[in-house]
């Protein structure tokens, strides 16, 4: 049995930085976790890269010889990945069978976790393998200054959601860059309401009912839930962490273990 985060959201969402502060607080800890790059165009790291897609096909050498743009090259680069990911997946793995939590940072293209198939073909690969994984959804806080935006941000990662029908833990990212807390505080646990009122507050009267559609639909969904992430909390990381491992029951087995354990029985 194998663990996994698929860590997605919007680009520059703070991702490769939630990964490597991730990395730092396990290591800290003593618990060991291997970072996967999937960003064909990432090019540097703050983490120490465990396996990367990189060195499986080059974006550059796809953008010139198939002649296409950036985002273009990504999702030929991620069908690679797909077709090969069997063999990818096998090498990279038998280096890491004694503890394999893996966190697989993903690229920002919305595309591949609203409507393309290829990350949610990648679960369904992880999961034949016995892995148990969490969706980790990064959102940043700087844009949740109104409810439109939360409210779209809402949609976004609930796109994800039902693309990929995993467990799934939203994040508030980028915390420390928050000034006026008390206006964020409103959207980390909001009432439907709460929602509704200020929506219609915002949105001309012929938006009523599509307004109260999109917020019984989030609410339905239990979707508008987000934990905050301040990565100058060590608290903080800690909080997201055993989130994610309770959803993807990692430890359960260690509880029980401890739980077992009669030190009379030594007797
Ligand atoms: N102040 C602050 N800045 C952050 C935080 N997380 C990320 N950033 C900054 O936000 C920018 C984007 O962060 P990344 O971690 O590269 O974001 P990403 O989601 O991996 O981006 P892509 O891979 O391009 O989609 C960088 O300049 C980071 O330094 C945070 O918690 N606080
Ligand atoms: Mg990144």
């Amino acid at each position: 049995m194998g663990f996994a985060q698929l860590v997605i959201g919007p680009a520059g969402s703070g991702k490769s930085t939630y990964c490597s502060s991730l990395f730092q607080y396990c290591e800290k800890i003593g618990r060991t976790i291997h970072i996967v790059n999937l960003d064909p165009a990432a090019e540097s790291f703050n983490y120490p890269v465990a396996m990367d897609i990189r060195e499986l096909i080059n974006l550059d050498d796809v953008m010139e010889e198939l002649g296409l743009g950036p985002n273009g090259g990504l999702m030929y680069c991620m069908e690679h990945l797909e077709d090969n990911l069997d063999d990818w997946l096998e090498e990279g793995l038998n280096n890491y069978l004694d503890d394999d939590y893996l966190v697989f940072d993903c690229p920002g293209q919305i595309e591949l976790f609203s409507h393309v198939p290829v990350l949610r073909n990648f679960v369904d690969h992880l999961q034949r393998k016995n892995f148990s994984v969490c969706g980790v959804y990064l959102l940043d806080s700087q844009f949740m200054t109104d409810v439109t935006k939360f409210i779209s941000g809402c949609m976004a990662s609930l796109s994800a959601m039902i693309q990929l029908e995993l467990p799934h833990v939203n994040i508030l990212s980028k915390m420390d860059l928050v000034t006026k807390k008390r206006n964020i505080e409103d959207f980390l646990n909001p009432e439907p309401q709460f929602l509704l009122s200020e929506l219609n507050k915002r949105m001309d009267p012929q938006f009523t009912k599509l307004n109260k559609a999109l917020i019984e639909l989030v609410d339905q969904y239990s979707m508008v839930s987000f934990v905050p992430l301040d990565l100058r909390k060590e608290s903080s990381i800690r909080y997201i962490l055993s989130q994610i491992d309770s959803s993807i029951q990692y430890g359960e087995d260690a509880d029980v273990r401890i739980k077992d354990f009669d030190p009379e029985d030594d007797e």
